[in-house]
């Protein structure tokens, strides 16, 4: 499964400065960050529409879409996968509730 994504990142770096009429990622990087994240936002919100429609083959279709952008965005970003895989790897049996009950009061 991390071996698909890893597969994506790849394929996503090599369309940097590539030819924007041949490649849809290219003609994302030649949009820059405003675009690619404007697409993320958009795929976020068509997964919720799909989620709250109770519409399973859209989420998987939207899911689908909104992880490619966001491999995008996070090249963009410079932001290797691996790191991020880290973070979620760092936060492994990690309650959320007690991460958040543990936060400082402000
Ligand atoms: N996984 C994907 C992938 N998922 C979705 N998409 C594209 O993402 C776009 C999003 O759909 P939308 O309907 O929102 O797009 P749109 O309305 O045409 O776009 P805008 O007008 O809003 O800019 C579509 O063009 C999809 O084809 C993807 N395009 C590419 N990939 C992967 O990226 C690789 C490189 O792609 P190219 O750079 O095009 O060669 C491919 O081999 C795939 O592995």
């Amino acid at each position: 499964m991390t071996g698909t994504l890893e597969q994506l990142e790849s394929t996503i770096a090599t369309r940097r400065g590539g030819d924007a009429s041949a490649s849809y990622v290219a003609a994302l990087f030649a949009k820059g960050m405003p675009k690619i994240a404007q697409k993320l936002g958009e795929e976020a919100v068509e997964t919720v529409i799909a989620a709250m429609a109770g519409d399973a083959r859209g989420v998987t279709g939207e899911a689908a879409d909104l992880i490619f952008h966001l491999m995008v965005l996070l090249n963009e970003a410079g932001v290797p996968f691996v790191d991020v895989l880290a973070e979620l790897e760092r936060r492994e049996g990690t309650s959320g509730l007690a991460e958040k009950a543990a936060r400082p009061k402000v």
